[in-house]
């Protein structure tokens, strides 16, 4: 069977400039990865070119077996995204639970199917938020928009889920909200590949971390441990994912990405 992603050689140039640089990436069914690397590595760019967002300037990249240039044939249905720094209220006075039934809606389907409401309340309770399904998402907070938003991705009930910054300026309560949607994803099964700038609340899911600096894969097996007292006054703040020379083989590599 085809796995959910496959990338071989991935380069993508935009604006001229080369931003992925030979990219090799697998996920396999119900895996839970994390794509990490500094700003500007190259992370964004890796979740849009595997899901058609920006074009794939040459290499190979698969969705379940499809390429993604032959977008008509990929089956989009059993992919879940959530974008980065998306806001779930965009101006409009939907509630929660018309935000997670606009999920499966698409250009083939303009009219929820039935038992819409019943879907969207299941999808609200994954995320935590079932008791709030008929309030407006403009009242909500950045974190329980976020979740909104995941919970209208998983709606259509996904084999995997993408998630680009999850956890980018959210509360605590959100954060660890969060960690829970994805620990009952992964016991079901569900994939996740999620772009993180720092572990937070979702550590302790990771079964796997593939690291990105300038476009390339520096990292790609057990996640690396967090960087002891990165904060504290003491700390050398060494950046070895940004110094190769400084600590050249991956898998010792320390978390810190700053
Ligand atoms: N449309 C574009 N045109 C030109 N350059 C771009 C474009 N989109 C992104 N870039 C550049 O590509 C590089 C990688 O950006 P990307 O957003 O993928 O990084 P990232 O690792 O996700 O970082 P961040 O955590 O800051 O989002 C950056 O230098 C960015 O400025």
């Amino acid at each position: 069977m085809a796995p959910p992603v496959h990338v071989r050689d991935l380069r993508v140039t935009l604006g001229g400039a080369p931003i992925l640089q030979g990219i090799d990436l697998d996920v396999h069914d119900g895996e839970f990865v994390a794509l990490l690397g500094a700003n500007g590595s190259g992370k964004s760019t890796l979740v849009k070119a595997l899901l058609s967002v920006v074009p794939v300037t040459s290499g190979t990249v698969e969705l379940y077996g499809v390429d993604v240039r032959d977008a008509r044939h990929v089956p989009w249905r059993r992919i879940g995204y959530v974008p980065q720094r998306a806001g779930a209220a965009s101006g409009t006075p939907a509630t929660a639970l018309e935000v997670v039934g606009s999920g499966l809606l698409d250009n083939r389907r303009l009219r929820p199917p039935r038992h819409w409401r019943e879907r969207a309340l299941e999808a609200l309770d994954e995320v935590g938020l079932a008791d709030r399904a008929k309030e407006t998402v403009s009242v909500f907070s950045g974190g329980q928009q976020q979740r909104v938003l995941i919970a209208r991705a998983l709606v259509r009930r996904p084999d995997l889920l993408v998630l680009d910054e999850p956890l980018a300026g959210i509360d605590r309560d959100s954060q660890d909200a969060l960690a829970a949607t994805l620990t009952g994803l992964r016991d079901r099964g569900t994939g996740v590949l999620v772009v993180l700038h720092e572990l937070g609340s979702l550590g302790g899911l990771l079964e796997r971390a593939v690291v990105l600096r300038h476009g390339r894969v520096v990292h790609d097996g057990p996640p690396p441990p967090a960087a002891p007292g990165h904060r504290g006054p003491d700390h050398e703040h060494l950046h070895p994912f940004e110094e190769p020379a400084a600590n050249p083989r991956g898998p010792e590599l320390r978390l810190d990405l700053s």
